[in-house]
């Protein structure tokens, strides 16, 4: 009994030391919020909706908000806290959706980061991708790469919920963006006390020998984007990189939207999460480039566990646009099975953990992605691409070993791709439904 006792004791105590320094080490999280709080005092200090020019790196979370930004009319752009009047419980009823649908379905958390990615790339954040096909539109949802989205049930959801609360106020582009926010933050970190009281602990013995906390960073968001009245599918077919794309096509498409290498870099950290389907890579198991063997770039371990999990299938024989086209672009998407979308027959419908067989531990977010990429596990070809230059592996190999490190910068860029080429004031609409344009009367 005495024995028992004292282990409560023993655990007790270490539960609390371990709490004490999680909650310590969330310094960077807290920096941020002590900042938004300011921010929250000095609403006139805002910046507008145009992404800074500058690198964000030059720059701290606090100037990136707070700098200049008196010669812009705030009717036309982004600012913090946007629905504070018109709908002041917005922000807390997304977070607490996406909180809930988090604990039943934690995949939902990869799914919404990759939505806010394909809506942000393709014309900006501007929830063009929510749109249905009609007579007037084609919906970019039919675009090859859009094939496999996923979550789009979930916003829907929180904006008819939001619909009630505050009708025609808050646009389905900040749904995204603010829903991308709240899934990276719970990335891993599940609801039940005793998971957390393990996390917490696991991730407190991972600080004491240097490796990161569980979940993603959080980062302040503006808002008051519009929504967009058009749809972009063949935007999005040719500009979303295939994960057949070589670096160059990756940094060039990244770049023509004011993404330098090291924010790229970093974005794809969001690749240690989520799944994908064995028919985006099952070409480097079995018939790279045409060659009929594997992609001599894969680690062989690994390569002998992927055919495991991925067994030869009538598509991975088929023909497939050399490595680093991109996307083949006079091929409709049904004319090439080999591109970023589903084949819709005889593909290896498969489907992997992005992180399989991560040796970095399920708390690891981003940096475990890019240990995997040192050792030559990168599942994508795209994935791999980034050790391929100096420049990028530089990158990889800083965030391999640096979480916290890799915590700012994708924040960074998470915050720079949620502003990119936003609608404001009177350039877009907000929808009622985020899967229709708003009809002409209600313009
Ligand atoms: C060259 C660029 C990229 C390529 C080729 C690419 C490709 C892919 C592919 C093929 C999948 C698997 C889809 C499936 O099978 O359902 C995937 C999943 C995913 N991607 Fe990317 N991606 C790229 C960049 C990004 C970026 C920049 C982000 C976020 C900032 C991102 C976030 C994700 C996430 C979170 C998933 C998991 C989705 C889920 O589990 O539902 N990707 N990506
Ligand atoms: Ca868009």
């Amino acid at each position: 009994m005495r024995f028992i006792g004292d282990w409560k004791i023993a655990f007790a105590t270490c539960f609390f030391i371990a709490l004490s320094i999680y909650v310590a080490r969330l310094e960077f999280d807290n920096v941020v919020l002590h900042f938004l709080r300011l921010a929250k005092d000095f609403p006139e200090n805002h910046t507008g909706g145009k992404v800074s020019e500058k690198s964000p790196y030059e720059e701290d979370f606090m100037t990136m908000f707070m700098s200049t930004a008196e010669d812009i009319d705030r009717s036309y752009s982004l600012h913090y806290d946007f629905y504070q009047e018109s709908c002041p419980s917005a922000e807390r009823i997304i977070a607490k959706a996406i909180t809930e649908t988090y604990n039943a379905r934690p995949s939902i958390a990869p799914s919404l980061i990759r939505l806010l990615f394909h809506d942000c790339f393709i014309e900006g954040c501007d929830a063009s991708v929510l749109l249905d096909a009609d007579e007037s539109l084609t919906s970019e949802k039919e675009a090859s790469p859009n094939q496999s989205l996923k979550g789009l049930d979930v916003i829907d959801a929180i904006k008819s919920e939001l619909e009630n609360v505050c009708p025609g106020v808050v646009s389905c582009a900040d749904i995204i963006v603010l829903a991308a926010r709240e899934a990276v933050l719970l990335v891993n970190l599940h609801a039940s006390l005793l998971v957390l009281s393990m996390l917490i602990i696991s991730v407190t013995l991972n600080h004491v020998f240097g490796t990161p906390q569980a979940g993603g960073p959080f980062y302040p968001l503006e808002t008051g984007r519009k929504d967009s009245v058009a749809a972009f599918k063949e935007i999005a077919e040719r500009e979303l990189p295939t994960p057949q794309a070589n670096l160059s096509v990756i940094l060039a498409r990244f770049a023509s939207r004011g993404f330098n290498e090291r924010e790229t870099v970093s974005l794809f950290g969001a690749h240690s999460i989520g799944t994908t389907h064995c028919t985006f890579f099952e070409d480097r198991l079995y018939n790279f480039a045409g060659t009929g063997k594997p992609d001599p770039e894969l680690n062989p371990g690994f390569l002998q566990e992927l055919k495991t999990k991925c067994p030869f299938s009538a598509s991975a024989s088929s023909p497939s646009p050399s490595p680093g086209t991109g996307l083949a672009p006079s091929l409709p998407a049904s004319d090439c099975p080999k591109n970023y979308g589903m084949s819709p027959t005889g593909g290896n419908d498969g489907v992997i953990d992005l992180s399989f067989n991560n040796e970095g531990g399920e708390e690891n977010f981003g940096t475990r992605y890019f240990r995997r990429l040192m050792q030559k596990k990168g599942l994508l070809f795209s994935d791999q691409q980034l050790t391929s230059s100096e420049e990028t592996e530089t990158w990889v190999r800083a965030y391999a070993s640096d979480p916290q490190l890799f915590r700012r910068d994708f924040a960074m860029s998470m915050m720079k791709l949620s502003s990119y080429h936003v609608l404001t004031g009177p350039l877009g609409q907000v929808r009622t439904t985020c899967s229709k344009v708003l009809p002409k009367e209600l313009i």
